[in-house]
Order: C-alpha cells, then sequence, then structure tokens
C-alpha cells in the first residue's frame, strides 16, 4: 500500500530523506520517527518489522506503520538499524484493529501489539547475545577490531549474555552499532532474533531410486533381495505404504525413514539399500505443526440434521442483512456441525475464517473433528503451543498458507488479510475477557469489529448466551437463530435440586454429600455409567478456622485466606502463590481446635475416593492441568470409559462432548449464586446449564443433581425447565432498575499501589475530580475491592457508568486527563492506574 515509487524520486536530482512511524511493543502511547538508511529505502514497507535503537543503549523490533518524508522538528531522527521482512507480518486491517483496541480499551497501540505479536517476533534489549554457532573466527572473511575480538573471547567463555551486560562490559557508546556490525559479520546472533532462532523442522524420507520404478526392473529386485531378507522386508513394506505399482507418482513423497524405526526394521538394512541405490535418501522441511501432515482418513462429510439444516439457512438468511448472528442452541445441538459446514463454504471460496474458543475447550476432541474435515489447512493457536509454532501460525496467516484458524482469544490478532467468516463459540465465557497486561479486551467483542473492518460475518453461539448478547439480538441490533433440539438421540436430563436443609435435619448429609447424591452415584457406577461432579472451587478446604478464637488462615500478602491443599498439606493463596506448611495449632491462641470449612475439587475427590473406593475417579481443575498434555489425558481417559467419575471446576463445564454420562452432581450451587457481583446469577444459571448439559448426550437418560441449601430461591424455578429466557427476563428487569448493563457501558479504574493511605486518598480526588466532569450519577464512589489487597499492593476501585449513547471518546479523554492531573502530584506519581473498559 505505502508502497512509494522509488524509481521516479531517484531520477530526481535531488534526494529525499525517507522517515517511517514505528510501533513499538512498548507501553508508550504513540510511535517513533526513524530515519531510512539509503541503502534500504527500496525495501521499506508499511508492516515489516525494523530493528531500532530505542533510548540510550537499547535495540528493540518495532513494526513499520507509516513511510513519509517530514523530518521531526524538535530532535534529530536516529536511523533505523536493520529491516527484518520482505512481506509485511502485519497486515493493513491489522493496523486498523489495533488502533480501535486501542481506543476503545484505553491502551496503548504498543501494548495491543505486545499481546498480539509472539514473542519470537519480538526482539528487545531483553534479548540475549550469543556466538553465532557457524562462526569460525579463523575461516570468517572479515577483520575484526580490538573490541569486536575482546566480546568474541567473552562470549566463548560466558555462552549469553543480556544486552545490559554487553553495554557494560563493551563500555561503548554505540553499542547497537557493535552488534550490528557483529550481526553482519555473523559472529554473533540475537537469540530472540526470528530468522536465526526459528529453525523450520525437516523429515528424512525415502523414496526409490527411479530405475527401480520400471515393474521388470522391480521384480527383478525382488528376486536378487530374496537372500537378503532383512532388506526385502523393508523393500516390502515400503511397497505396502507406497503402492508405485498402481501410480508410480506416488514414489515422489515417499515415506518418512522413521516409520521403519518405529517398526524396528533394521536400520542396517535401509542403510545399505540407501547405499546401494535401491532408495534415494532425501530431506523436506515439515512444518513444526506436524498435524498439518497427516492428510490421511480425511472425512469431508458434514451431514446436517433437518434441524441443523434450518438453523444454517437461517444463518446465512440473516447474513443478508446483518454482520451478527447470534446462534442459541441448546447444549447438544450440534452447534459445531453448523459452524463447520459455514466455515467450509468460506474456505472453499478462498477466503480465510477464525473460530474463537475459549481458553481451555480447545480440547483434542474439537482439534480431532475439525482436522478430520479440514486437514492441512487449519492453524491452531494456543497459549500452550510453543513460541515457535505460534510463529509459524502467524507466517501462515500472513502468508496466505492457512486459511481456518482455531484459537483462543489472542488469535484475532493475527495478521489476516482476507477474513469472511469469524466463530466465537461459548460466546458468554468470561476467558474472552484478558484481565492482564492491558489492554483488557473483550474477544467476543472485538470480534465484531474485526468482522466490521474485514465485511466478514460472524456468529455468537453458545446454549446459554451472555445477557449483552442476548439483549442485543433482542432488539434487532444482532440476528437470532435458535436450535432447540438436540442432535441425534439425546435428551435433556431431568434436573433435581436437593433441599439441604431438610436433609441435614434429617441426618441425611455424611461430610457435604446427601444421601440421595451419593445412592444416585452409586447406582450409576453399578451400571458401569459416569459421572461428572462440579464444584467452583480447587483445593481441598477454602480455609482453616480456629473453633476456640475464630482466627482464619490468612495471606500474608493478599487479603484473602488461604486454602488447603491436602495434597502437599500446605495452605495456599490462589492470588499471589503464597504457600506455608499447615500449622497443627492457631497461630492466635495455640488452640489446637483447627477445622476445615468449606470444600474444594480436591476434598471431593478424597472422600468420592472413600465412598467409591473400586472406581477410578481423575479431577481437573487448574492443579491437575498444568502440564501440556494433562488436560488432554484427562479428557481420554474419561472418554474411553476408564475413568469413572470426573470431578472438577468450571473446566469440566465447558464444551465437553461424553457418551456415556448419565449423572451430574453439582455439589454447592449456592457457592456460585450469592458471589458479590452484578453477574453472580446469570454466571450461576449459565454454569449450572452447562455443566447440566454434558448429561445425557446420546441414548442414555441423564439426570442432575443439584445441592442447595436455598432450594427456594427462584433461579431453579427457571432452571429445572431449562427456561434461559425466563430467568433472562427476569434478570434483565433487575439490571434495569439498578442500571446495569446490558443498559450501561461500564468502565472500571483500579489504583494500585504500596500504600494503603496514598492508593485510598489517590482514589478520593480522583473521584472528585471525575464527577466534576460527569457528574456524580455516572460516578461511584471509591470502593475496596472484594478482595482489597494483593502481594502486598493495595486496591481501590472506581466504576464509571455511562448510558447508552453517552459520548465515549470524549470521556475516555476525560478520564486520562484527570489521572494524569493526579500523577503529577508527586505524592501520587507512584500509584499505577488501570482502566478497565467494559470489565467482566
Ligand atoms: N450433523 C451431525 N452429524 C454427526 N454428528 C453430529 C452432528 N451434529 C451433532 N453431532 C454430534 O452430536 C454431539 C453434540 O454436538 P456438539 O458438541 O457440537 O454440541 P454443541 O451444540 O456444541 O453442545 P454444547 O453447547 O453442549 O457444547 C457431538 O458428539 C457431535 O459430534
Ligand atoms: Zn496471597
Amino acid at each position: 500500500m505505502s508502497q512509494l515509487n522509488l524509481n521516479t524520486i531517484e531520477e530526481e536530482s535531488l534526494r529525499k530523506t525517507f522517515f517511517v512511524q514505528v510501533l513499538l511493543p512498548v507501553p508508550i502511547p504513540k510511535t517513533f520517527t526513524y530515519r531510512v538508511p539509503q541503502k534500504y529505502e527500496e525495501h521499506i514497507q508499511v508492516g515489516i518489522r525494523a530493528i531500532v535503537p530505542f533510548g540510550k543503549k537499547k535495540i528493540i523490533t518495532g513494526v513499520i506503520s507509516a513511510i513519509h518524508q517530514d523530518a521531526p522538528n524538535d530532535y534529530e531522527a536516529k536511523y533505523l538499524l536493520e529491516l527484518l521482512d520482505e512481506y509485511p507480518v502485519v497486515s493493513r486491517q491489522q493496523f486498523q484493529l489495533f488502533e480501535w483496541m486501542s481506543q476503545y480499551y484505553m491502551a496503548t497501540e504498543g501494548e495491543v501489539l505486545n499481546v498480539g505479536l509472539p514473542s519470537g517476533l519480538k526482539l528487545s534489549s531483553e534479548s540475549k547475545i550469543q556466538l553465532n554457532p557457524a562462526f569460525q573466527l579463523e575461516q570468517s572473511p572479515y577483520i575484526f577490531s580490538q573490541i569486536e575480538e575482546v566480546v568474541i573471547n567473552l562470549l566463548k567463555k560466558e555462552g549469553l549474555l543480556s544486552y545490559e551486560q554487553f553495554a557494560e562490559i563493551t563500555n561503548t557508546k554505540q553499542t547497537s552499532v557493535l552488534i550490528k556490525d557483529l550481526l553482519k559479520k555473523q559472529v554473533i546472533m540475537l537469540i530472540e532474533q526470528v530468522q536465526e532462532r526459528y529453525k523450520p523442522k525437516t523429515e528424512k524420507r525415502l523414496r526409490l531410486q527411479k530405475d527401480w520404478l520400471d515393474k521388470a526392473q522391480l521384480n527383478n529386485l525382488m528376486q536378487q533381495l530374496d537372500k537378503k531378507p532383512k532388506q526385502l522386508d523393508v523393500l516390502l513394506k515400503y511397497l505396502q505404504v507406497v503402492p508405485v505399482f498402481n501410480d508410480s507418482s506416488k514414489n515422489e513423497i515417499g515415506v518418512a525413514k522413521s516409520i521403519f524405526k518405529e517398526e524396528q526394521f533394521s536400520t542396517s538394512s535401509i542403510n545399505t539399500l540407501i547405499k546401494n541405490k535401491i532408495f534415494e535418501e532425501y530431506e523436506v522441511i515439515t512444518s513444526r505443526l506436524d498435524y498439518l501432515n497427516r492428510q490421511e482418513n480425511l472425512d469431508h462429510e458434514i451431514t446436517l440434521s433437518p434441524a441443523q439444516e434450518a438453523c444454517r439457512d437461517e444463518i446465512n438468511t440473516i447474513f443478508a442483512e446483518k454482520d451478527v448472528a447470534l446462534l442459541h442452541g441448546i447444549t447438544g445441538s450440534g452447534k459445531t456441525e453448523i459452524y463447520l459446514s459455514l466455515i467450509r463454504e468460506v474456505i472453499e471460496s478462498g477466503s480465510q475464517a477464525l473460530f474463537l474458543l475459549p481458553e481451555i475447550a480447545i480440547t483434542t476432541q474439537m482439534i480431532q473433528r475439525v482436522r478430520k474435515i479440514f486437514g492441512d489447512q487449519v492453524g491452531i493457536y494456543h497459549s500452550k503451543f510453543s513460541d515457535a509454532e505460534r510463529v509459524e501460525v502467524w507466517q501462515g496467516v500472513a502468508e496466505g498458507t492457512i486459511n481456518f484458524v482455531i484459537g483462543v482469544r489472542s488469535s484475532i490478532l493475527l495478521p489476516f488479510n482476507n477474513l469472511s467468516l469469524i466463530v466465537v463459540d461459548e460466546e458468554h465465557e468470561s476467558s474472552y475477557k484478558q484481565y492482564d497486561p492491558a489492554p483488557r479486551y473483550n474477544a467476543r467483542d472485538t470480534a465484531v469489529v474485526l468482522a466490521n473492518i474485514h465485511k466478514a460475518k460472524l456468529i455468537l453461539g453458545s446454549a446459554t448466551p451472555s445477557y449483552e448478547s442476548y439483549y442485543n439480538a433482542k432488539t434487532g441490533k444482532y440476528g437470532l437463530s435458535v436450535l432447540t433440539e438436540r442432535y441425534g438421540e439425546g435428551t435433556m436430563p431431568e434436573i433435581e435440586v436437593i433441599d439441604m436443609r431438610r436433609q441435614k435435619a434429617k441426618k441425611l448429609v455424611k461430610d457435604d454429600y446427601s444421601h440421595s447424591l451419593l445412592a444416585a452415584l452409586e447406582s450409576e457406577m453399578n451400571k458401569g455409567n459416569q459421572a461428572i461432579i462440579f464444584q467452583n472451587r480447587r483445593g481441598y478446604a477454602p480455609y482453616l478456622q480456629c473453633e476456640t478464637c475464630g482466627w482464619i488462615s490468612e495471606c500474608e500478602n493478599c487479603s484473602v485466606s488461604l486454602t488447603y491443599h491436602m495434597h502437599q498439606h500446605e495452605l495456599k493463596c490462589h492470588y499471589c502463590g503464597y504457600r506455608q506448611k499447615s500449622p497443627s495449632a492457631c497461630l492466635s491462641c495455640e488452640s489446637t481446635a483447627l477445622v476445615m470449612k468449606g470444600f474444594g475439587t480436591e476434598k471431593i475427590e478424597d472422600d468420592l475416593k472413600l465412598h467409591f473406593p473400586d472406581v477410578k475417579i481423575q479431577r481437573m481443575d487448574r492443579d491437575t492441568t498444568r502440564k501440556k498434555y494433562s488436560y488432554q489425558q484427562i479428557i481420554e481417559s474419561f472418554e474411553s470409559g476408564e475413568t469413572q467419575i470426573l470431578i472438577g471446576t468450571q473446566m469440566v463445564t465447558k464444551g465437553l462432548d461424553f457418551e456415556n454420562v448419565s449423572l451430574v452432581g453439582i455439589v454447592d450451587a449456592d457457592r456460585m449464586m450469592y458471589y458479590p457481583d452484578f453477574r453472580a446469577h446469570e454466571r450461576a444459571f449459565q454454569m449450572m446449564l452447562q455443566v447440566s448439559g454434558r448429561a445425557g448426550r446420546s441414548h442414555k437418560k441423564g439426570k442432575v443433581w443439584i445441592q442447595s441449601f436455598q432450594e427456594n430461591h427462584p433461579l431453579f424455578n427457571y432452571l429445572l425447565k431449562y427456561d434461559y429466557e425466563g430467568f433472562y427476563e427476569l434478570q434483565l428487569q433487575e439490571r434495569h432498575s439498578f442500571f446495569y448493563p446490558p443498559f450501561c457501558r461500564l468502565i472500571k479504574i483500579v489504583l494500585k499501589g504500596a500504600q494503603a493511605d496514598s492508593v485510598r486518598n489517590g482514589a478520593r480526588l480522583l473521584y472528585e475530580s471525575l464527577i466534576g466532569k460527569l457528574s456524580s450519577q455516572r460516578v461511584l464512589a471509591p470502593h475496596e475491592p472484594m478482595i482489597a489487597k494483593i502481594r502486598n499492593i493495595y486496591h481501590m476501585e472506581i466504576w464509571i457508568k455511562l448510558e447508552k449513547g453517552y459520548p465515549l471518546e470524549s470521556t475516555k479523554s476525560q478520564i486520562k486527563a484527570s489521572v494524569n492531573k493526579l500523577q503529577e502530584n508527586s505524592q501520587f506519581r507512584k500509584l499505577r492506574v488501570v482502566f478497565d473498559v467494559d470489565p467482566q
């Protein structure tokens, strides 16, 4: 786009100087101007990366966002040091999105770039410097200065040096020049520099030498090998995998050498066959994303049920008029198949599609399904993938070799240039919102803007849509398509609420479990069925209390109780990670009457293991899924039927699909309902409905048991009838009366600091300044959040409520101005102020 016509410019006798604006992945609210060295003039393009000097001794990688000829007035622009790409890694549409996100979420574009760009594409002064492994002093064609030789020796000795160490040791003002020269002479490499660090993965493959493709020759060969059975085995195996008799063109790609190893064919025989020119060995670059190569077993069939087909057609009809369709389909209705059939149409037309899932739900289940249909056109973007894998997806999307991405929230920041369809599955999930760091964006809402930039369509799908989305659909802003039947033989499970108060009175409760729940579990286990037990609290017991003096185990650094973890016999803080050995006596009065209060997943696991010693029980929560494949392992074990009871936090509610689950237990429904948040009831209803939806998904009838001490709560009336809409209407009235979303827009301002007083006073001053600008109706008085101290940092919050239609942009500027004013005061300079637009 900003391809300047340099030829005509060069023809002018007067040379012009070029400047670029470079967007840096740092939280500074502007781009920087750099001068373009003459030798790079022909190569500059918007969207490619440049290494630039930054500050006194740093270098950093940024992205060129504009090219111009206007020298800055008030300072001398520095030269950019190097260009890293031949083709843009950031697309034009992405710049638009970055700008919107930074504006809307009150972050800088640098912060947006920072979360978007995989770290493999960034390079900063935090980069480490090391000798280039290929470098040999004697063979280098370059001459080295004294200081360069010092550096070489030092690196030989030290291995890695940070930029700072390097600068200090070399003690030169021109560290970046020295680095650049050494890079050019191929002496060193910066290990964050993607070209060097990112090595394509290769694979050794075998194929027959061309002579043997002739059938007669091949028969001949087999006879010759008759006396060398090991070699013959290898050849026969090859012919079995690559049937060159039927189709000699198949020989071209041959087979991976590794398959012979896996099946324990003799390595020396293979090598002999290569040496004797029967096999040819060659190497190909394979993608690190090895699933891309798994082309076999593709199953392109998607056969929709009549209800699904009607739904798909309806979405297409909606798209003729609107850009966003909300698909409200009950659990197990097969929303995935509808998405996939629409995505396929898009990909076949040559455009790009993006399928967003909440973090953990990127299960093997979904990926397998998607790969089966789309094979090698899919890129998977996930936080548990290595950086190299993420870079590969990024580049694949930029170059157009990947046109379908399935990923988590940050995949909306990929360099799409031709997007036609975005799907946001489980759109109600709060994990679409980024909490920290800035930009605190919601990927679902950002997807609306991304779709708009690309003139693409967007599907939001859920069995329990967020009230914001449902409201938008009901008021006609979005289209609405409803799917009310389960796919196949599945039926919705019956829900029963257990009145814990009565059961307790009748002494029918043992260790937090009602007799009804235990009996039902036992009966299902005896039938060989499976069960899911849901409790949204990990660890063993939420807190330890002294029965004598009432002391509660609290974190030293945060204002929360410590959770008891039985496994390690430790008390842990779920906010800062603080841990200590569990005390045997009260730390306040030394009484030994310590009791555990409440219960988490770990305790349930323990208890149920005692109740059902012969049943395999597994637990899925943040503690058991830290490793890359542990989540997958738990799912697979449950899927295969080996595990019979799966206990878990909200992780078990998300989109999982198992055939044999006939019982779902919700052990402590009250905990979710009495959370101090205006969305608590919306969330509790969503979670209970979602986890209920894991039962009865095939021919097996399911049942859901909910334990509550508040069984008369109106929420249950609606839940038992699966009346999503009724409960929504009820809640909406409340939101209206108390003026909460979707009737207003919220901006949360959080002030953080090490001194409680200065945080409180700062919040008060900021509040006064804000009500002066926005009126006291729109600004709520500062308050301590539920957890007022985390890691010894005190928090205060100010909430701003804006009616729909109230000017947003100017309000945000006013807020920023007030904050800047506050921080001019030396007393408050050290406060950190965080903006959260549309907090979740
Ligand atoms: N058209 C179809 N052909 C074959 N199988 C289907 C079809 N539609 C749905 N299924 C199967 O039905 C089950 C439920 O589908 P899916 O998981 O997509 O439901 P869902 O609407 O996403 O539910 P949830 O909201 O609970 O995640 C899956 O096992 C899926 O493979
Ligand atoms: Zn803590």
